[in-house]
């Protein structure tokens, strides 16, 4: 049996009609594959196979073209009324806590005026690679791979952009090389204005996650948020309350420096699921300084991570519409 016959044999069993377009060239195997329908995982097992059985008949090289590349992945949007409330350290958490659910999950960061998820992901010195325009994202914690608007504009210069600069330079992170993933949770810049418009309409989000912290001012800005998506016709996933209650490390004692339990009121108020909270607690602030997502570890502020995570998953998997 020639190469060609025994490369096509072990493509068609394993691939059936998926496989198309199989090219022999000393010893290089190229071919197409169609994964549309599969999941991530059914879809990495098919290739290690195809990878394997390849290289044991005697493939220098293979490559497979997946067609379901080509097919953009969902993004998520992490926003919030105003700025310093969390935003950042949420996204870096929910991408971490969902590619340990399992999902084919990435990250980019929209926040053109502080992107931190370069810190936050444990990867400032990683810079990302380039073919033409299109850029690879980098592997961040938890091997999650992303991209930041840190990496692509000097720092400072982003301050001045509009609304159009901004969405083009989203492109460029949305557009990237992101290979298998299905997910992207996007950062976005804290507020509601021009440039988060321009944005959400260039690429529209298939929902959005809104962080607020439970004071008054805070509430009242999330509320913006919401109907901000609301009036974009991006369906809105639910309110996480962050910096909820404080455990006093010293004395155990839990106070409320900025009162607590007011996001789940005001989501119930605004017909709005809510998501769940976070509290006040410096190691995550340690944790998420040194580049190590608190969602990595183990114990409640994991697992608070984790049932976020998990409430976004259930919803991506059974998106609601739009709202009217
Ligand atoms: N639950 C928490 N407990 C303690 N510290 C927190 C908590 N959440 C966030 N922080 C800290 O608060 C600061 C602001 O958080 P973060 O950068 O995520 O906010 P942001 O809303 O994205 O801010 P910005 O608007 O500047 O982008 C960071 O130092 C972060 O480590």
């Amino acid at each position: 049996m020639t190469d060609f016959n025994a490369f096509s044999d072990i493509v068609s069993t394993l691939a059936g009609p998926r496989a198309s377009g199989l090219k022999v060239d000393n010893g290089q195997v190229s071919f197409v594959l169609d994964v549309a329908a599969m999941d991530a995982q059914q879809r990495d097992e098919l290739d290690a196979r195809l990878r394997t059985e390849l290289q044991q008949a005697g493939a220098q090289s293979v490559r497979i073209v997946m067609t379901a590349e080509r097919i953009a992945p969902r993004l998520i949007a992490v926003a919030s009324g105003k700025g310093g409330v969390g935003k950042s350290t949420l996204s870096t958490n929910l991408a971490v806590a969902m590619a340990l659910a399992g999902r084919s999950v990435g990250l980019v960061d929209a926040d053109i005026y502080g992107p931190s998820q370069p810190r936050l992901m444990g990867a400032e010195d990683s810079k990302p690679e380039a073919e033409g325009n299109k850029l690879f994202p980098v592997k961040g914690a938890g091997g999650v791979p992303f991209l930041s608007m840190g990496q692509v504009a000097k720092p400072g210069q982003a301050i001045a952009w509009r609304g159009p600069m901004a969405g083009n330079a989203l492109s460029q992170l949305v557009d990237a090389h992101w290979g298998n993933v299905r997910d992207i949770v996007v950062d976005m810049p804290p507020g509601t204005g021009d440039i988060q418009l321009s944005m959400i309409q260039k690429h529209k989000p298939m929902g959005a996650v809104i962080i607020s912290t439970p004071q008054d001012l805070a509430l009242m800005d999330a509320a913006r948020a919401i109907g901000f998506f609301d009036t974009a016709k991006v369906p809105i996933i639910g309110l996480v309350e962050n910096m909820a209650g404080y455990l006093c490390p010293h004395c155990g004692e839990m106070s409320d420096p900025f009162g607590s339990g007011g996001a789940e009121a005001a989501a119930a108020e605004l017909g709005i699921p809510f998501l769940g909270r976070i509290p006040l607690d410096i190691a995550i602030r340690k944790a998420s300084d040194a580049g190590v997502p608190p969602a990595l570890g183990e114990g409640p502020i994991a697992s608070a991570y984790g049932a976020i995570a998990r409430q976004v998953i259930d919803w991506m998997d059974n998106p609601k519409a739009p709202p009217a």
